[in-house]
């Protein structure tokens, strides 16, 4: 899509803007042993994580994972039980952070929390002129295809186009960094490659990102460092290649085979074989590297795996590469059982 005038972000940071009081040059975000309690249940606990400036961090985690209270802690939007939270080099409990912090830094809420009666171009336009130095809001509404609805009130919005008028406004003063509270939650395809562009302009340009999100493709698509959350707590991070671990060699066993006897065959011939590592799942029989820097197989390997199958009388089964997905890495951690929410600890 062209960009119109001035739709393109720069961030305070790349204007040369290094902000007074930075203590850590290169992170935009440093969470230390964090924790939040709603009544007796504890939903965040001792959650540490960095973002690092100029980078798409992608917080990802199950349902009730604690995400959302970990951002808005972050966003100053709720007061931490325990931890400390430095943004932008500031320590977000110090005294003026929250005045210092609203210019630098933007927010995209999950529910989006923009006022309902006014019309959206009134509303990007006020946000606008609360910034010394705003994108301009009309080719910001053009960028995120909502120009035509410019005229209309928020609450007559469809989800989609509230969605993207919360993001226009996360960004329009320029922060030097964003909270994105599942910014693609309920688009469409169209108007999800059109944020997902804007996102990664922004980060062209300097801006730090840090967002939650569901969806396993954007994090893959967008994110330099993945941080996943389970249960109140950092369970994985990594860049998308370190979490995936590149691509596997999967075995299927002939049909009349077992899995098990495929994956203990496997196991004890390539016992040898210090790099690889045989995992035998429900339906398949994994082999990987060791070397988890995102790095294929190469054929090599194949033709170990397939001269091991044959000594072990199971040359008859079905072998294929597998590029893993965060998605696998995802439900690996986190198991595949519908979550409910946990027992106050
Ligand atoms: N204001 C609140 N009062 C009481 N409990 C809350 C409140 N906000 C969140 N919770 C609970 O805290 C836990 C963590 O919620 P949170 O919204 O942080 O999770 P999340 O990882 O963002 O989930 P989701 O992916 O569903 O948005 C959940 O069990 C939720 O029910």
């Amino acid at each position: 899509m062209p960009l119109p005038h001035d739709a393109v972000p720069t961030a305070g940071a790349a204007r040369g803007a290094e902000p007074a009081g930075a203590t850590t040059a290169g992170t935009a975000l440093a969470v230390r042993g964090l924790r939040k309690s709603y009544g007796n249940r504890e939903v965040v606990r001792e959650l540490s994580l960095t973002a690092r400036r100029g980078e798409l961090t992608a917080v990802l985690g199950p349902n009730g994972a604690g995400k959302t209270t970990t951002i808005e802690c972050c966003e100053g939007l709720r007061r931490p039980d325990g931890g400390t939270i430095e943004v932008l080099g500031l320590d977000r409990a110090a005294r003026g952070a929250d005045a210092e912090l609203r210019e630098r830094v933007g927010v995209m809420l999950q529910d989006g929390g923009l006022p309902m009666a006014p019309r959206a171009g009134a509303v990007l336009g006020h946000l606008a002129r609360l910034h010394a130095d705003p994108l301009d809001p009309t080719a910001l509404l053009a960028r995120l295809g909502l120009s035509d609805v410019a005229g209309t009130r928020v609450r007559q919005l469809s989800g989609g186009q509230r969605q993207r008028l919360a993001l226009a406004g996360a960004v329009v003063g320029r922060p030097e960094l964003v909270f994105l509270d599942e910014p693609s939650a309920g688009l469409d395809p169209q108007s999800r490659l059109a944020v997902w562009e804007l996102l990664r302009e922004l980060r062209s340009a300097g801006t730090s990102l840090v967002l939650t999100t569901h969806l396993m493709t954007e994090a893959e698509e967008l994110a330099d460092h993945v941080v996943i959350i389970d249960a109140g707590r950092v369970i994985a991070e990594g860049s998308p290649a370190e979490l995936t671990g590149g691509t596997q060699v999967r075995v299927s066993p002939a049909p009349a085979g077992s899995v098990a006897e495929v994956g203990d065959a496997l196991a004890t011939v390539l016992a040898g074989h210090r790099t690889l590592t045989v995992r035998t799942g429900p339906e398949w029989v994994e082999v990987s590297t060791a070397d988890a820097g995102g790095r294929g197989l190469d054929a090599g390997t194949l033709a170990v795996v397939a001269s091991a199958l044959a000594a072990t009388g199971h040359g008859d089964a079905d072998v294929s590469w597998h590029r893993r997905t965060l998605e696998d890495t995802f439900l690996d951690l986190t198991g595949r059982a519908l979550r409910e929410a946990e027992e106050p600890s």
